[in-house]
């Protein structure tokens, strides 16, 4: 159990997270959602640990790891970019943190992530000769092989289109259930977030907005800005589809012709 309390991050005197406190239980996905600069990216960083708190607390299982270094967490990171080294071939960027760690996953245990990404046709090609979809399923497996705590993902649906995107989703559930892994997703897509996780944390100016089930968020919006920022979005992607299957339906370009 992950437990922050009171956590509170300052730049120079500007409040940038405030007063955060919540639980995240073993095995579940947590998406972090919200408008531009409202913290979700600092939240993430100071989970993992490179972001040092100004105020609170941060526990894993009790221990206080508010002043751990990261890489004594045992927490670990996607990037956004995914941060894969170039000149080496996918297989050479999965093992690349076992150097340092021998032991910690064996060659069969390798095979295993490679065959649940779907990776086994890529393994030998360089970073250059993947698609986006590609990288991140070498990024996420690079990252898995270290054995994390806690998995942390920053916007890692944001580059890939539909399909891609879908069957992304599906292999972070597949994870996060199968090695009852604790996943914390930062993403600024409403639809993304309450069809991933099993709850989701809304952030708006560095506070709590909403933490709960999508079903709560959907059906009992605390406040205005949820039903305004995340609810009316939803609902004008909802109608713009339906819309489109109408009968005699046309895209709007054409109609002004
Ligand atoms: N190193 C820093 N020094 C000063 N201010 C910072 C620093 N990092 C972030 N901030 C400020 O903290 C606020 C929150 O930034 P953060 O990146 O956490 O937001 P976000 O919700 O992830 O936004 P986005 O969706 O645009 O990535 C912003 O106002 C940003 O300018």
């Amino acid at each position: 159990m992950l437990e922050l309390k009171h956590i509170v991050k300052k730049y120079d005197e500007k409040v940038i997270l405030n007063d955060i406190s919540l639980t995240v239980e073993d095995g579940e996905i947590i998406s972090i959602l919200g408008p531009s600069g409202g913290g979700k990216t600092t939240l993430l960083n100071v989970i993992l640990g490179i972001t040092p708190l100004s105020g609170g607390q941060l526990l894993y299982k009790g221990e206080d790891l508010s002043r751990v270094p990261m890489q004594k967490r045992g927490f670990n990171i996607v990037f956004q970019d995914y941060a894969l080294f170039p000149n080496l071939t996918a297989y050479q960027n999965i093992v690349y943190g076992l150097r340092n760690k021998p032991g910690i996953a064996t060659k069969e245990e390798v095979a295993d992530l490679i065959r649940l990404l779907d990776l086994q046709d890529h393994v030998d090609k360089r970073i250059s000769q993947l698609s986006g979809g590609q990288k991140q399923r070498v990024a996420l497996a690079r990252t898995l092989v270290m054995k994390p705590k806690i998995l942390l993902l920053d916007e890692p649906l944001s580059a890939l289109d539909g399909v891609i995107k879908e069957s992304i989703k599906e292999r972070i559930r597949t994870i996060a259930k199968q090695y009852h892994l604790t996943t914390i997703i930062v993403t600024h897509d409403p639809e993304e977030a309450l069809t991933l996780s099993h709850r989701v944390l809304i952030l708006n100016g560095g506070k709590i907005a909403q933490f709960d089930t999508p079903d709560n968020i959907i059906h009992a919006p605390k406040d205005d800005f949820i039903k305004k920022f995340i609810l009316s979005q939803l609902q004008i992607k909802r109608d713009n589809i339906y819309k489109l299957f109408e009968p005699g339906a046309m895209p709007a370009a054409r109609q002004a012709q």
